[in-house]
């Protein structure tokens, strides 16, 4: 999605070339494939007859004033009109199809946003195949080289204000400068090829390569080319003068082994001889090339438990144990959530050009007592998908994907409610019982009101729509 902050359509001027003939929506919407418009308060105030038939409304059916989300539970708009400003080229799915769409905010000659018009400009996605193709291709690539990663980050960007972090800090800064084997410890999204990659920046070798593998990430039947190169002619495809594995181009400077309890038996005595004799024998060669690397391997798993169960090295364990340092989990160190939060949400939406959003206090207090079995990373993936789902200014509860996971309140309500206790009752049954109960007595309390009910309930007025509309069609 591709958004700019200046641009706006004025009401006033369009409208000023009203003819008695055309409506000046008219003008606009012979420029593409359909077009809807809305007034301030989020109401269908247009329709192009293209868009009526995108959608299956029958020309006659009255759609002036019916509130837009009643009709596109998934639509932008509203968030165009909070925001005041466009979204140019996003992807939209309309009765299942995807469309290419612009949206505007309109404003009068002051700056008000009256409403806001989207447009569809292709409803054919064919004519963008070279585009998707080549899309697909970049993310080939870079899935490729991720195999292969440089150094990137500085010990600065190790987010966190909590004591743990800052001696972590210090306990990396001190690896830095001496020259041993660091092993890494810590639940998955926890920091550890970030602390890595500092680690490496702030070393003396920083003039040197980082090269990141992720044993997890290669089959078995490669690791042993991929890391210590193969000679030519070990295998058929090699490349003419044999092939360098990632030992020898991180020589000179850092070697950074993910998920190192991935690593095959047979390979790890390789790997113990480059450790201890700073030397490696590539695949079917018969001689050995010294090597200057230094290692930083990671691990989420109990490696001193694989020793004891025979998957891993002994030998090989302590010679990787020689400074270990553990990242802490998130859910020990929340007091970093909201400066990680505002870093990552001003990177998200630097990068991917969307109106700033802020969280709601109801989000941040979910963000706090949430367990984050993903960490830091899981962090970072709810707050991008917050951005994606927000629908007004600010990210919900339910944006984050709060309720997702959450077993629904139909075993509270089964307890009180004789309509829940039929035994033969399915899940998906009891829980759409349990949203017409919980709509129908916030309905109720709101006096019908739509926007109150969401709020009332915690979920967005798309959400609302949506679930009614469930429930009507399940009668
Ligand atoms: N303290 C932090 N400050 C800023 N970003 C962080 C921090 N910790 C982790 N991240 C971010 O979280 C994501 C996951 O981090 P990283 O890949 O380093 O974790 P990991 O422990 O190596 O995970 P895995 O074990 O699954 O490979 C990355 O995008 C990283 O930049």
């Amino acid at each position: 999605m591709i958004n700019s902050p200046g641009q706006h359509i004025c009401l006033d001027d369009l409208l000023s070339r009203q003819t008695s003939d055309q409506h000046p929506f008219e003008l606009l919407s012979s420029l593409c494939e359909g077009a809807i418009a809305v007034d301030a308060d989020c109401r269908i105030i247009w329709m192009s007859p293209k868009y009526r038939q995108l959608i299956n409304i029958p020309e006659d059916k009255e759609l002036i004033g019916t509130p837009i989300e009643e009709l596109l539970p998934t639509t932008q708009l509203p968030r165009v009109l909070k925001s005041g400003k466009p979204t140019f080229v996003d992807l939209m799915q309309i009765n299942r199809r995807w469309c290419v769409v612009t949206r505007m905010p309109l404003k009068d000659h002051d700056g008000t946003v009256m409403g806001a018009i989207g447009f569809i400009f292709y409803t054919e996605l064919e004519s963008l195949g070279p585009l998707f193709d080549k899309f697909a291709r970049l993310k080939r690539q870079l899935e490729q080289q991720k195999l292969i990663r440089p150094s990137r980050y500085a010990l600065d960007d190790l987010i966190g204000q909590s004591s743990v972090v800052q001696q972590l800090k210090r306990q990396a800064r001190r690896a830095a400068l001496l020259d041993t084997t660091v092993l890494l410890l810590g639940e998955t999204g926890t920091g550890k090829e970030l602390l890595a990659q500092g680690i490496h920046h702030a070393s003396p070798r920083n003039g040197g390569p980082f090269v990141g593998i992720n044993m997890a990430a290669l089959p078995e039947s490669l690791v042993e080319a991929e890391l210590f190169g193969a000679a030519p002619g070990a295998y058929t495809g090699i490349e003419k003068g044999g092939r360098k594995g990632k030992v020898q181009l991180a020589n000179g400077g850092t070697l950074f082994l993910d998920e190192i309890a991935e690593m095959p038996l047979a390979m790890q005595a390789k790997l113990l001889r480059v450790l201890q004799e700073r030397e490696v024998e590539a695949l079917g060669s018969n001689s050995l090339e010294q090597v200057d690397v230094r290692v930083i391997a990671a691990t989420s798993k109990n490696l001193k438990q694989l020793v004891d169960e025979g998957e891993f090295r002994a030998d090989l364990y302590y010679r990787l144990n020689v400074l270990p340092i553990r990242l802490a989990p998130l859910r020990d160190r929340k007091e970093d959530i909201p400066l990680l939060c505002q870093h990552m949400l001003e990177s998200i939406q630097k990068q991917a050009q969307i109106p700033a959003l802020e969280l709601t206090d109801s989000a941040r207090q979910w963000l706090y007592q949430y367990s984050w079995p993903g960490n830091v990373r899981e962090l970072h993936n709810r707050l991008e998908r917050g951005c994606v789902m927000a629908e007004g200014s600010a990210i919900e509860p339910e944006d984050l994907g709060a309720f997702d996971d959450l077993p629904t309140s139909e075993t509270c309500i089964t307890s009180f409610s004789p309509q829940l206790r039929a035994p033969s009752l399915s899940l998906s049954e009891i829980r759409l019982r349990t949203d017409k109960i919980a709509l129908e007595q916030a309905l109720e309390k709101t006096g019908g009101n739509k926007s109150k009910t969401a709020k009332l309930l915690g979920i967005s007025r798309a959400t609302l729509y949506e679930r009614l509309k469930k429930c009507q069609a399940n009668k």
